[in-house]
Protein backbone atom coordinates (compact mmCIF):
# COMPACT_ATOMS: atom_id res chain seq x y z
CA UNK A 1 0.00 0.00 0.00
CA UNK A 2 2.56 2.31 1.09
CA UNK A 3 5.03 0.63 -1.88
CA UNK A 4 3.12 2.44 -4.16
CA UNK A 5 2.30 5.62 -3.28
CA UNK A 6 5.77 6.49 -1.80
CA UNK A 7 7.76 8.54 -3.52
CA UNK A 8 12.09 7.96 -2.83
CA UNK A 9 13.62 11.07 -1.36
CA UNK A 10 16.66 12.42 -3.61
CA UNK A 11 20.21 13.27 -2.61
CA UNK A 12 19.26 16.07 -4.03
CA UNK A 13 16.93 16.79 -2.29
CA UNK A 14 18.47 17.40 1.37
CA UNK A 15 17.15 19.58 3.06
CA UNK A 16 14.42 18.73 1.57
CA UNK A 17 10.99 20.22 2.52
CA UNK A 18 9.16 17.91 0.15
CA UNK A 19 10.45 14.78 2.73
CA UNK A 20 8.09 16.81 5.20
CA UNK A 21 5.12 16.66 3.23
CA UNK A 22 6.01 13.20 2.11
CA UNK A 23 6.36 11.90 5.46
CA UNK A 24 2.83 12.83 6.05
CA UNK A 25 1.52 12.39 3.23
CA UNK A 26 1.07 8.48 2.78
CA UNK A 27 -0.59 7.64 6.64
CA UNK A 28 -1.51 4.18 6.86
CA UNK A 29 -5.05 4.31 7.88
CA UNK A 30 -7.62 7.44 8.22
CA UNK A 31 -5.28 9.79 9.84
CA UNK A 32 -6.26 11.97 12.64
CA UNK A 33 -6.31 14.87 11.00
CA UNK A 34 -3.60 17.35 9.61
CA UNK A 35 -0.63 18.04 11.77
CA UNK A 36 -2.17 15.77 14.04
CA UNK A 37 0.85 13.79 15.67
CA UNK A 38 2.91 10.88 14.39
CA UNK A 39 2.91 8.95 18.18
CA UNK A 40 0.18 9.16 20.33
CA UNK A 41 -0.68 6.93 23.62
CA UNK A 42 -3.47 7.23 25.64
CA UNK A 43 -3.58 5.64 28.78
CA UNK A 44 -1.38 2.85 28.04
CA UNK A 45 -0.33 0.32 30.63
CA UNK A 46 1.51 -2.77 30.74
CA UNK A 47 1.13 -5.20 33.26
CA UNK A 48 3.68 -8.40 33.42
CA UNK A 49 2.89 -11.48 35.55
CA UNK A 50 0.01 -11.42 37.85
CA UNK A 51 -1.38 -11.34 41.58
CA UNK A 52 1.42 -10.38 43.97
CA UNK A 53 4.11 -11.21 41.47
CA UNK A 54 2.54 -8.57 38.73
CA UNK A 55 4.90 -5.69 37.52
CA UNK A 56 3.01 -2.65 36.01
CA UNK A 57 5.67 -1.53 33.91
CA UNK A 58 3.86 1.25 31.95
CA UNK A 59 0.96 2.70 34.31
CA UNK A 60 -1.28 5.32 32.05
CA UNK A 61 1.37 6.81 30.11
CA UNK A 62 -0.33 9.67 27.87
CA UNK A 63 1.85 10.72 25.33
CA UNK A 64 2.79 12.20 22.00
CA UNK A 65 5.53 13.01 19.49
CA UNK A 66 5.05 15.35 16.59
CA UNK A 67 5.68 15.01 12.69
CA UNK A 68 9.68 15.91 12.99
CA UNK A 69 10.12 16.19 16.55
CA UNK A 70 13.37 14.39 18.56
CA UNK A 71 12.37 13.38 21.86
CA UNK A 72 14.75 11.32 24.71
CA UNK A 73 13.45 8.97 27.13
CA UNK A 74 15.16 8.68 30.20
CA UNK A 75 14.67 7.38 33.69
CA UNK A 76 15.97 4.82 36.06
CA UNK A 77 16.59 0.92 35.03
CA UNK A 78 13.57 -0.76 34.99
CA UNK A 79 11.31 2.48 35.10
CA UNK A 80 9.53 1.35 31.58
CA UNK A 81 11.62 3.10 28.81
CA UNK A 82 11.78 -0.13 26.39
CA UNK A 83 8.46 -1.74 27.09
CA UNK A 84 7.08 2.30 25.83
CA UNK A 85 9.64 1.98 23.05
CA UNK A 86 8.39 -1.65 22.15
CA UNK A 87 4.39 -0.76 21.98
CA UNK A 88 5.03 2.11 19.99
CA UNK A 89 6.94 -0.34 18.05
CA UNK A 90 4.17 -2.64 17.67
CA UNK A 91 7.02 -5.22 19.18
CA UNK A 92 4.23 -6.10 22.34
CA UNK A 93 0.81 -5.68 23.13
CA UNK A 94 -0.50 -3.31 25.86
CA UNK A 95 -2.52 -4.65 28.77
CA UNK A 96 -5.18 -1.31 28.19
CA UNK A 97 -4.90 2.08 26.59
CA UNK A 98 -4.42 3.04 22.97
CA UNK A 99 -1.41 3.23 20.74
CA UNK A 100 -1.92 5.46 17.73
CA UNK A 101 1.64 5.66 15.41
CA UNK A 102 0.86 7.93 12.00
CA UNK A 103 -2.52 7.77 12.41
CA UNK A 104 -3.37 3.89 12.95
CA UNK A 105 -4.68 2.91 16.31
CA UNK A 106 -1.88 -0.41 17.08
CA UNK A 107 -3.83 -3.05 19.06
CA UNK A 108 -7.21 -2.98 16.64
CA UNK A 109 -4.86 -3.33 13.62
CA UNK A 110 -5.43 -6.49 11.85
CA UNK A 111 -1.83 -8.75 12.18
CA UNK A 112 -0.88 -7.86 8.28
CA UNK A 113 -1.48 -4.32 8.29
CA UNK A 114 0.26 -3.92 11.95
CA UNK A 115 3.55 -6.26 10.31
CA UNK A 116 3.27 -3.42 7.50
CA UNK A 117 3.03 -0.24 9.24
CA UNK A 118 6.08 -1.52 11.36
CA UNK A 119 7.58 -2.21 8.00
CA UNK A 120 7.27 1.07 6.31
CA UNK A 121 6.37 3.69 8.75
CA UNK A 122 8.68 3.10 11.88
CA UNK A 123 12.32 2.46 11.51
CA UNK A 124 14.21 0.69 14.31
CA UNK A 125 17.35 1.44 15.86
CA UNK A 126 19.44 -0.82 18.23
CA UNK A 127 22.53 0.09 20.94
CA UNK A 128 24.28 -3.09 19.06
CA UNK A 129 23.28 -2.20 15.68
CA UNK A 130 22.16 -5.57 14.00
CA UNK A 131 23.95 -5.45 10.90
CA UNK A 132 24.43 -8.92 8.83
CA UNK A 133 28.15 -9.70 8.90
CA UNK A 134 28.39 -10.91 5.44
CA UNK A 135 26.19 -8.61 3.93
CA UNK A 136 27.67 -4.89 2.50
CA UNK A 137 26.74 -1.88 3.78
CA UNK A 138 24.14 -1.29 0.95
CA UNK A 139 22.75 -4.33 1.58
CA UNK A 140 22.75 -4.45 4.75
CA UNK A 141 20.78 -0.75 4.41
CA UNK A 142 18.54 -2.44 1.68
CA UNK A 143 17.67 -5.26 3.76
CA UNK A 144 14.03 -4.32 4.77
CA UNK A 145 13.04 -3.31 1.34
CA UNK A 146 14.93 -6.38 -0.29
CA UNK A 147 13.21 -8.64 2.21
CA UNK A 148 9.50 -6.71 0.92
CA UNK A 149 10.72 -7.74 -3.10
CA UNK A 150 11.12 -4.26 -3.56
CA UNK A 151 13.18 -3.58 -6.53
CA UNK A 152 14.48 -0.30 -5.97
CA UNK A 153 15.88 -1.28 -2.60
CA UNK A 154 19.42 -0.89 -3.23
CA UNK A 155 19.09 3.06 -5.07
CA UNK A 156 17.27 3.91 -1.94
CA UNK A 157 20.25 2.51 0.61
CA UNK A 158 22.83 4.09 -1.42
CA UNK A 159 20.75 7.54 -1.04
CA UNK A 160 20.39 7.11 2.59
CA UNK A 161 23.92 5.93 3.18
CA UNK A 162 24.75 8.81 1.16
CA UNK A 163 23.05 11.12 3.15
CA UNK A 164 24.40 9.49 6.67
CA UNK A 165 27.74 10.42 5.73
CA UNK A 166 28.95 6.84 4.07
CA UNK A 167 29.21 7.58 0.38
CA UNK A 168 32.67 6.24 0.20
CA UNK A 169 31.81 2.95 2.27
CA UNK A 170 29.29 1.55 0.50
CA UNK A 171 30.97 -1.74 -0.21
CA UNK A 172 32.23 -2.31 2.73
CA UNK A 173 31.21 -5.29 5.51
CA UNK A 174 30.15 -4.32 9.00
CA UNK A 175 33.64 -6.02 10.22
CA UNK A 176 35.46 -3.27 8.16
CA UNK A 177 33.52 -0.41 9.75
CA UNK A 178 33.80 1.50 13.24
CA UNK A 179 31.07 1.20 15.74
CA UNK A 180 30.03 4.77 14.69
CA UNK A 181 29.75 4.22 10.95
CA UNK A 182 28.16 0.38 11.64
CA UNK A 183 25.36 2.67 13.60
CA UNK A 184 25.02 4.91 10.46
CA UNK A 185 24.61 2.12 8.30
CA UNK A 186 21.76 0.75 11.10
CA UNK A 187 20.28 4.40 10.81
CA UNK A 188 20.23 4.74 6.83
CA UNK A 189 18.26 0.57 6.75
CA UNK A 190 15.71 2.30 9.62
CA UNK A 191 15.19 5.10 7.10
CA UNK A 192 15.88 2.93 3.93
CA UNK A 193 11.32 2.47 3.96
CA UNK A 194 10.45 6.35 4.22
CA UNK A 195 9.22 5.36 7.77
CA UNK A 196 7.44 8.52 9.85
CA UNK A 197 8.90 7.26 12.68
CA UNK A 198 12.46 6.34 14.53
CA UNK A 199 12.41 4.86 17.27
CA UNK A 200 16.03 4.14 18.81
CA UNK A 201 16.66 2.29 22.16
CA UNK A 202 20.07 2.99 23.71
CA UNK A 203 21.44 3.97 19.88
CA UNK A 204 24.81 5.58 21.24
CA UNK A 205 24.96 2.70 24.32
CA UNK A 206 27.56 0.97 22.48
CA UNK A 207 29.87 3.99 20.89
CA UNK A 208 32.94 6.05 22.31
CA UNK A 209 32.13 9.40 23.41
CA UNK A 210 33.00 11.10 20.30
CA UNK A 211 31.16 8.74 17.97
CA UNK A 212 28.18 8.89 19.99
CA UNK A 213 27.82 12.28 19.78
CA UNK A 214 28.18 12.06 15.99
CA UNK A 215 24.88 9.54 15.86
CA UNK A 216 23.49 11.62 18.25
CA UNK A 217 23.84 14.82 16.26
CA UNK A 218 22.80 12.45 13.04
CA UNK A 219 19.47 11.52 14.74
CA UNK A 220 18.71 15.94 15.05
CA UNK A 221 19.62 15.64 11.88
CA UNK A 222 16.48 13.03 11.04
CA UNK A 223 14.40 14.46 12.63
CA UNK A 224 15.51 18.80 11.66
CA UNK A 225 16.33 17.93 8.45
CA UNK A 226 14.70 15.04 7.34
CA UNK A 227 11.35 15.29 9.10
CA UNK A 228 11.08 12.15 10.59
CA UNK A 229 10.14 11.97 14.12
CA UNK A 230 12.57 10.44 16.43
CA UNK A 231 11.53 9.28 19.53
CA UNK A 232 14.98 7.79 21.45
CA UNK A 233 15.66 5.93 25.15
CA UNK A 234 19.12 6.70 26.32
CA UNK A 235 20.95 6.86 29.61
CA UNK A 236 23.36 9.34 28.70
CA UNK A 237 22.18 13.13 29.55
CA UNK A 238 24.73 14.48 27.20
CA UNK A 239 22.93 12.54 24.27
CA UNK A 240 19.35 13.11 25.06
CA UNK A 241 21.02 16.86 25.27
CA UNK A 242 20.49 16.82 21.00
CA UNK A 243 16.57 16.38 21.68
CA UNK A 244 14.11 18.98 21.20
CA UNK A 245 12.23 17.58 24.32
CA UNK A 246 13.01 15.54 27.91
CA UNK A 247 10.61 12.94 28.80
CA UNK A 248 11.05 11.60 32.12
CA UNK A 249 10.00 8.15 33.55
CA UNK A 250 9.90 6.64 36.74
CA UNK A 251 8.07 3.89 37.88
CA UNK A 252 6.07 3.12 34.63
CA UNK A 253 4.72 6.91 34.66
CA UNK A 254 5.78 10.22 32.79
CA UNK A 255 7.28 12.56 36.17
CA UNK A 256 8.58 15.25 33.60
CA UNK A 257 8.18 16.71 30.17
CA UNK A 258 10.09 19.47 29.22
CA UNK A 259 11.97 21.44 26.13
CA UNK A 260 14.76 21.54 25.35
CA UNK A 261 17.27 24.04 24.28
CA UNK A 262 20.55 22.31 23.12
CA UNK A 263 22.48 23.11 26.47
CA UNK A 264 24.52 20.09 27.22
CA UNK A 265 23.30 20.35 30.78
CA UNK A 266 19.94 20.70 30.86
CA UNK A 267 18.78 16.94 30.56
CA UNK A 268 21.43 16.47 33.63
CA UNK A 269 19.34 19.79 36.06
CA UNK A 270 16.14 17.82 34.39
CA UNK A 271 16.89 14.65 35.99
CA UNK A 272 18.21 16.22 39.11
CA UNK A 273 15.13 18.87 39.38
CA UNK A 274 13.10 15.05 39.28
CA UNK A 275 15.18 13.28 42.01
CA UNK A 276 16.27 10.80 39.52
CA UNK A 277 20.26 10.84 40.11
N1 LIG B 1 8.90 -9.77 29.66
C1 LIG B 1 8.84 -9.30 30.90
N2 LIG B 1 8.37 -10.07 31.90
C2 LIG B 1 8.28 -9.61 33.16
N3 LIG B 1 8.67 -8.36 33.53
C3 LIG B 1 9.17 -7.56 32.57
C4 LIG B 1 9.28 -7.99 31.23
N4 LIG B 1 9.81 -6.96 30.50
C5 LIG B 1 10.01 -5.94 31.36
N5 LIG B 1 9.63 -6.29 32.60
C6 LIG B 1 9.67 -5.45 33.81
O1 LIG B 1 9.00 -4.24 33.50
C7 LIG B 1 9.68 -3.14 34.09
C8 LIG B 1 10.10 -2.16 33.01
O2 LIG B 1 11.09 -2.76 32.19
P1 LIG B 1 11.80 -2.00 30.99
O3 LIG B 1 12.74 -2.96 30.32
O4 LIG B 1 10.78 -1.34 30.15
O5 LIG B 1 12.63 -0.88 31.76
P2 LIG B 1 13.76 0.10 31.21
O6 LIG B 1 13.45 1.44 31.77
O7 LIG B 1 13.87 -0.01 29.73
O8 LIG B 1 15.05 -0.50 31.90
P3 LIG B 1 16.59 -0.44 31.42
O9 LIG B 1 17.00 0.99 31.47
O10 LIG B 1 17.30 -1.28 32.47
O11 LIG B 1 16.65 -1.05 30.05
C9 LIG B 1 10.86 -3.73 34.87
O12 LIG B 1 10.46 -3.89 36.21
C10 LIG B 1 11.08 -5.07 34.20
O13 LIG B 1 11.65 -5.99 35.10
Amino acid sequence: MWGSSRRRASVADVPAPAVAAEATSAPAVAAEGAGAPIVRTVALTKTYGSAESEVRALDAVDLSVAPGEFVAVMGPSGCGKSTLLNMVGGLDTPTSGEVFVDGAELTTLPDDRLTELRRRRIGFVFQFFNLIPVLDAVENAALPLTLDGDAGAEDAAVEWLTRVGLADRLHNRPDQLSGGQQQRVAVARALSTDPALVLADEPTGNLDSRSATEIAELLRQVAAAWHRSVLMVTHDPRIASYAQRLVLMQDGHIVDDLPLDGSREAPLRAMERAGLL
